[in-house]
Order: structure tokens, then sequence, then C-alpha cells
């Protein structure tokens, strides 16, 4: 059997005695668009991070195609690419020497990377700023010539650390539209999210962690199915997270026609 894109087996980190990811299993298929999704603190970063090779596991292990990402680190990162949600980038270089600097890194055939650089940065708007500095560009634009960049080595799997922040409605669209046509090309997605529409929008499967657990995961049909029929994913998403008080605000609001 083909072993899965992403793997967390009893994957854990603790910082000093804060227990911020427990034990985590998970499997994420070849061609998945999985949406990690999590209220502020869940532990969505910190598992991004184990998962990249950036923040070693207290216990536990992260497998990238079957290869451990922390045993045989430059073999699994050749496989992966990784926007965070804050990209660290270099303000003194042009988009397009930023772009060039990652092929370099991948040894990218320059031809190849010519036409996909440019095929890039034409969906992202970017074209004609691909010769300003980087230091000149709004945090937006940064966010899309990151993904650029992440995207130019045509990674197997992909990890995003809430992509769509910052981003124009138009920008979001032609993300979700590339990250479909990739998935469907045989690019696996590991998107974290606390936004509940970006998962519902753009997610083949969503897991839902809270206070560093994975309380549930399943497609949006699956989520919704049982004792969820008829619920919004919000609906789903405040049950599980068990946000009682929000719960009763958002029901003060949407009540507010009734005011005594
Ligand atoms: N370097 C650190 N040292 C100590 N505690 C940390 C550190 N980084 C994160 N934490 C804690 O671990 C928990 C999980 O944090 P994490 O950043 O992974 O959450 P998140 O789901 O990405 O949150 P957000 O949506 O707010 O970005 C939080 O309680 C946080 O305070």
């Amino acid at each position: 059997m083909e072993s899965a894109s992403i793997k967390l087996t009893n994957l854990a980190k603790t910082y000093r005695k804060h227990e911020a990811v427990k034990a985590l299993n998970l499997e994420v298929s070849k061609g998945e668009l999985l949406g990690f999704l999590g209220p502020n603190g869940a532990g969505k970063t910190t598992t991004i991070k184990m998962l990249t090779g950036l923040l070693e596991p207290t216990s536990g292990s992260a497998q990238i195609n079957g290869i451990d990402i922390w045993k045989n680190p430059l073999k699994a990162k050749e496989k992966i690419a990784y926007v965070p949600d804050q990209p660290n980038l270099y303000p003194k270089l042009t988009g397009w020497d930023y772009l060039e600097f990652v092929a370099s890194v991948f040894r990218i055939p320059k031809d190849q990377f010519q036409s996909k650089a440019n095929e890039l940065l034409q969906i992202f708007s970017l074209t004609e700023q691909a010769n300003d500095l980087i230091e000149s560009y709004s945090h937006g634009m940064k966010q899309k010539i990151a993904i650029c960049g992440a995207l130019t080595s045509e990674p197997d799997v992909l990890f995003m650390d809430e992509p769509t922040v910052g981003l124009d409605p138009k920008s979001a669209r032609s993300l979700k539209n590339l990250l479909r046509e990739l998935c469907d090309n045989g690019m696996t997605v590991f998107l974290s999210t606390h936004i509940l529409e970006i998962a519902e929008q753009m997610c083949d499967r969503v897991g839902i962690i809270f206070e560093g657990d994975i309380i549930a995961l399943g497609t949006m049909d699956e989520l919704k199915a049982g004792e969820h029929v008829g619920q919004s994913l919000e609906d789903i998403f405040l049950e599980l997270t068990g946000s009682e008080d929000q719960q009763a605000i958002i029901s003060e609001i949407s009540d507010d026609g009734d005011a005594k």
C-alpha cells in the first residue's frame, strides 16, 4: 500500500510544562487538501513547525512520503514547501530575485524556473511588480510572493499557515483554484486556518484541533452527519471546542430582533 504523504504518529510538543500538542495521530493522502482548523493557541503552528522540521517534537514522529523529517531532514525537505503566517523574506531582493534564489536552493534548471515563475507571478497578479524590491511590497504582496516561492519548487507536500490572511478576495480565489488544480495533479496540502469558511470552501477534509488534541476529523459531509445534521461548520466548531460563551454571544447577536 502506498504510504501517506504526511503521517503523524503520537506527535507531541511540550513547552516547559505546557502540553501544546498532545500525541497527534493523522494521515494525509496524496492529493488531499487537509484543513487544520482551531482557535487561537490550539496548537496549529506548533504542529506545522514539527512537520516541517523547524521545531523538534518532544515525542512521536512525523513522516513525509514515508521519510522521517527528523531522522532524514534533507531528504524529507526536498519534498516539501512551507508558507509561514509571517513569511521571512529578504527585503533588499526583488520578487524575481527571491524566486530565483529559491530555485537555486532547489537546483531547478533555469528555463524550467523562468516559465514556472512567470506563470505563478501572473496567477497572483504580481508580474508588474516582479522587479520591485520586496521591502516596497504590501503585506498581501509579500504573502503572495512567499506562496510563489513555495510553489516554484513544485513540492510534493505544501504546508501553509493561515495562507489567506492579508490576501484580497481575488487573490484568495486564485489561491483556492490553484491549490485545487495542484492537488488534482497529486500535490498534498496541509493548511492551517482559524477561519471556518476557508476550511469549508477549500478543503477535502477538515481536522479540528483544540487544546492540542484533534477532536474531530472528516469531510464536511462527515462532520455535518449524525448528531451534527443541519449544523454549519461554525456550529460544529463552537460545539466541539466548547466555546459556550461564544455561542451565547452569537445567539444573543442573532436574536437581537427579539430583544426584551
Ligand atoms: N515558543 C513557545 N514557548 C512557550 N509556549 C509556546 C511557544 N509557542 C507556542 N506556545 C504555546 O503553545 C500553544 C499553541 O500555540 P500555537 O502557536 O501552536 O497555536 P495556534 O493554534 O497556531 O494559534 P494561533 O491561531 O493563535 O496562531 C499556545 O498555548 C502557545 O501559548
